[in-house]
């Protein structure tokens, strides 16, 4: 894929907040066109200071920034009109009602759609006499997204979209945002739920402390994660008594008390060995939990390797290597 393929291309962007803080460590990726790219994170990772740098928002302190061929900072004019945006907080006007909102925005909006036909694809067309204030916190979300949808985007960012949502708005509001990537759009969002990323995402990225830990598609960040089986070691038994653990095609394991944790990229070997011995030994596994891995696990990964690192940093003066098992 040649760089004329993305729509988004980010390179070793920086962002240092005026107090000296460094939000985002010299992030690179890239974005193809009609892709969904989710990026994940941990509290304060810096998804929205990374967002608010493609939306052409703020400057970046380092790197470079391409959306749509264009610096989306200094040649903001050129893209903005290409671009629709979802922040965390729309902020509108909380007198007016949802149809003169739409009204307003639409007023600012190049080439905007029917305001009714932006209402209705997030489906608040029976709430338009109603005013902002009165809204559930999940209309006000749908409300914010409709307003990025009134230009006809080709590239959305959607900033945490379902955050506030019950569990019917958020599988409707998913529906939505699969059909507009169907029809082509680029949909770039921020989540915190896995879920969201395990559904939507062609490619995702998972922020940790600024920086890129994992990226890929699903299957790929997963992949370099264990799976896992876990049980509580029959009484009179000792870890030695199971089957030497490498020819379980076992890779790591813990043990809390009398609970075992195998970590493997075998599992379906490493649980058919497992099984065997405790059927010939006669022993049951109590509490037996069969795990592949998921995005969740990768996930949790990052974050307890990333509390690791720190740790061992504070307790030797020293950072530590990257820490997945
Ligand atoms: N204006 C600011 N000045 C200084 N620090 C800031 C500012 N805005 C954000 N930060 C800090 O930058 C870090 C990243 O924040 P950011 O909001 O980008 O993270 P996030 O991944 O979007 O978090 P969340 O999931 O909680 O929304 C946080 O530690 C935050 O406290």
């Amino acid at each position: 894929m040649t760089t004329h393929d993305y729509v988004i291309d980010a390179e070793g962007l920086r962002r240092v907040y005026s107090g000296g803080f460094e939000a985002v460590r010299s992030l690179s990726f890239s974005v193809a066109r009609g892709e969904l790219f989710a990026l994940l994170g941990t509290n304060g990772a810096g998804k929205t200071s990374t967002l608010e740098l493609l939306e052409g928002l703020a400057p970046p302190s380092g790197g470079s920034v391409r959306v749509l061929g264009h610096d989306p900072y200094t040649e903001r004019a050129k893209v903005r009109p290409r671009v629709g945006v979802m922040l965390q907080e729309g902020g509108f006007p909380s007198e007016l009602t949802v149809r003169e909102t739409a009204r307003m925005w639409a007023g600012c909006t190049s080439g905007a759609r029917p305001v009714g036909e932006a209402l209705e694809l997030v489906r608040l067309e029976r709430r338009e006499d109603v005013r902002v204030k009165q809204l559930s916190g999940g209309e006000r979300r749908r409300l914010d997204l409709a307003m990025a949808l009134l230009g006809r985007p080709e590239i959305l960012f959607l900033d945490e979209p379902t955050t506030g949502l019950d569990a019917e708005g958020r599988r409707e509001t998913w529906e939505l945002v699969r059909e507009l990537r169907d029809g082509g759009t680029t949909v770039l969002l921020t989540t915190h739920y896995l879920e969201e990323a395990e559904e939507l995402a062609d490619r995702l990225a998972i922020m940790h402390e600024g920086r890129i830990a994992a990226e890929g598609r699903v299957d790929e960040v997963v992949a370099a994660y264990p799976s896992q089986i876990s049980f509580e070691l029959p009484d009179g038994y000792h870890l030695g008594d199971l089957p030497p653990l490498g020819q379980l095609g076992v890779t790591g394991h813990e043990m809390a008390g009398r609970t075992v944790r195998l970590f493997t990229g075998r599992l379906q070997a490493a649980a058919t060995g497992l099984l065997t011995w405790a059927d010939v030994t006669g022993v049951e596994l109590r509490g037996l939990d069969v795990r592949s891995a998921s995005l969740e696990e990768a996930f949790l990964n990052i974050a307890r390797a990333a509390k690791e690192e720190t740790k061992e940093a504070g307790d030797a003066g020293v950072t530590g290597e990257g820490a997945a098992r």
